[in-house]
């Protein structure tokens, strides 16, 4: 038994040791076990942790997807649009590129049109170029005429002038009267229109005149000469005419004034920007009177109205309320002159079936538009420019009839007309136009009565005409301007600066030489009158045919 028995123990001890042996490495393998389960523990943990990062992650992936799946179909849903659009621009980029085909062979077309046209426009511009290169050319071979012309006008102007002042022609009278000393004398006048020359060529003296007119001068244009000499004619043109018919050449009789009429409507025509106005007063010196051959009376009717020279207090000669009336052609100014010369106091004498009676003064009247400078303006010089109380109609001598004054439109030619604002217009210049009654001898034109009366004034204001030039060729200190009322009428033309043309109308016969002598006498003093600068006398004698 012991041995047994301690065989048993050995046995379960040895056994315990096993078992021992293999519990410890049961617990050594627990404990490993255990570590691995804590690593195991620790991964999970790290996995969950991990697992919650990729859930989280997974979400917010999810998110995405969910995000982005909107997003596609966003982007789809664009995408459609974008197509439809696409479609549209292809669609439109298609009709724009067969309209723009369509515009394109149009302009195609177009250009070639115009090209075609410019074509012809540049070689018609070439044409025109030439044209204009051809014309220039001649405008400058033109020019350079014009000038050597204007030169050697200015050359022959100067030289004429020259020639003229030194050259004059010369009246020879011859006269043997049986108990009488021989008379030879010469008398040297400007220029001398014999029998044969024509109302024309006695113009072309006076013409220049009417230019100067118009340069602002003032003119005076004076035919003097025994009865029947042709002073009227001169003037006017025949007694027997009718109406005169325009233009005044085709009428080749028609004398100085209506011949003036016209060249001085011509010259206004010529340039309009400076168009004066126009006026025209007629006045005849009657028996030492003035009329005013415009002025109507109560029914409109023209006769001849009495007036009056004053002397305004510049020293000028004017005749209050004298009539006036504005012309704007010859015709209507010839139409008023003759009308008005029918008024003119006529006679039959011995030597002149139709004698003109008084002294015919028509005046032309040039003014211009009112100017704020003008002398017109800043004051009057005009004394005083009424009416006379009571006009006194001329004495009959012819049988015309008389009535009393009515004024129409009337100014005084110094003071000039108002304009439209109100204002004075100012006077550019005055031409006077007289045709004199003729000087006559009573003896010899056979008058007596009233018509002696007549004779008397007129060969009385002759006499004080040729006493006016006689004191102012002999420069005296007075000159007898109020001896009558035709030298106080004309004073400002005689003593004053106008240009002055004394045309002498004398006879060439036998039986007028002592009236002819006389006249030729008269144009000498009237050469010898020198006065300013405007002018000096000059005297052309005509006889008549
Ligand atoms: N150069 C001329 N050519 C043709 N006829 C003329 C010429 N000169 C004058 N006569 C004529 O002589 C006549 C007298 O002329 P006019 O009436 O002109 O004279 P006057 O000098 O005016 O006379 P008065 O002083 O008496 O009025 C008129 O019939 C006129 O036609």
């Amino acid at each position: 038994m012991p041995a047994r028995g301690g065989r048993w123990a050995g046995f379960w001890e040895q056994r315990a040791r096993q078992l021992q042996r293999q519990v410890q490495a049961k617990e050594e393998r627990i404990v490993e076990l255990e570590t691995e389960n804590a690593i195991l523990h620790l991964k999970l943990a790290e996995y969950q942790e991990m697992t919650g990062k990729s859930s989280h992650a997974a979400t917010r992936f999810c998110l995405l997807c969910d995000e982005q799946e909107g997003l596609q179909r966003g982007t789809r849903s664009s995408l459609a649009q974008l197509c439809r659009v696409i479609q549209k621009v292809k669609q439109d980029r298609k009709e724009l590129r067969s309209s723009s085909l369509d515009l394109l062979r149009d302009c195609q077309g177009q250009q070639q049109d115009c090209g075609s046209e410019i074509v012809t426009a540049v070689q018609g511009a070439q044409r025109h170029h030439e044209a204009v290169l051809a014309w220039q050319s001649k405008a400058g071979c033109l020019e350079q005429s014009l000038r050597e012309t204007t030169e050697r006008y200015q050359l022959e102007k100067q030289k004429r002038k020259q020639l003229h002042n030194r050259l004059v022609e010369t009246v020879l009278v011859r006269w043997d009267r049986p108990g009488h000393p021989w008379i030879n004398k010469t008398y040297n006048f400007e220029r001398v229109y014999g029998p044969a020359e024509s109302q024309r060529v006695v113009f072309e003296e006076v013409c220049p005149l009417l230019t100067s007119l118009l340069d602002g001068y003032n003119v005076c244009i004076m035919a003097y000469g025994q009865t029947g000499s042709g002073k009227s004619y001169t003037m006017m043109g025949p007694h027997s005419r009718k109406e005169p018919v325009l233009p005044v050449e085709s009428q080749g009789d028609l004398g100085i004034i209506p011949r003036a009429a016209e060249e001085l409507f011509r010259l206004i025509s010529e340039n309009p920007s400076r168009s004066p106005k126009v006026a025209v007063s007629v006045v005849e010196v009657y028996n030492n009177d003035i009329f005013d051959l415009l002025a109507k009376d109560s029914c409109a009717v023209t006769s001849g109205v009495k007036r009056e020279v004053l002397t305004t207090k510049a020293g000028k000669k004017e005749i209050p309320s004298l009539t006036y009336e504005s012309v704007h052609s010859t015709e209507e100014f010839l139409t008023l002159v003759d009308g008005r010369l029918r008024l003119r106091a006529k006679h039959a004498t011995l030597v002149h079936a139709d004698s003109s009676r008084s002294h015919l003064i028509i005046t032309v009247t040039l003014t211009t538009a009112p100017s704020w400078d003008s002398p017109a303006n800043r004051q009057s010089d005009v004394s005083v420019l009424k009416e006379p109380d009571c006009p006194s109609p001329r004495q009959p001598a012819t049988g015309r009839r008389h009535s009393a004054a009515h004024r129409t439109s009337s100014w005084s030619p110094g003071a000039a007309p108002e304009g439209p604002t109100g204002h004075m217009e100012q006077v550019h210049a005055k031409l006077q136009l007289v045709d004199l009654a003729g000087s006559e001898c009573a003896g010899v034109s056979g008058v007596t009565g009233a018509a002696l009366r007549e004779t008397s004034f007129i060969n009385r204001s002759l006499a004080a005409l040729a006493d006016v030039l006689g004191a102012l060729s002999e420069r005296r200190g007075h000159v007898p301007y109020r001896n009558s009322k035709l030298t106080h009428l004309l004073q400002d033309v005689l003593g004053g600066d106008a240009k002055l043309l004394v045309i002498l109308c004398v006879s060439p016969c036998r039986k007028h030489a002592a009236e002819t002598l006389q006249s030729l006498g008269f144009g000498t003093r009237a050469r010898q009158v020198q006065r300013g600068p405007a002018r000096a006398g000059r005297v052309a004698p005509r006889t008549p045919r």
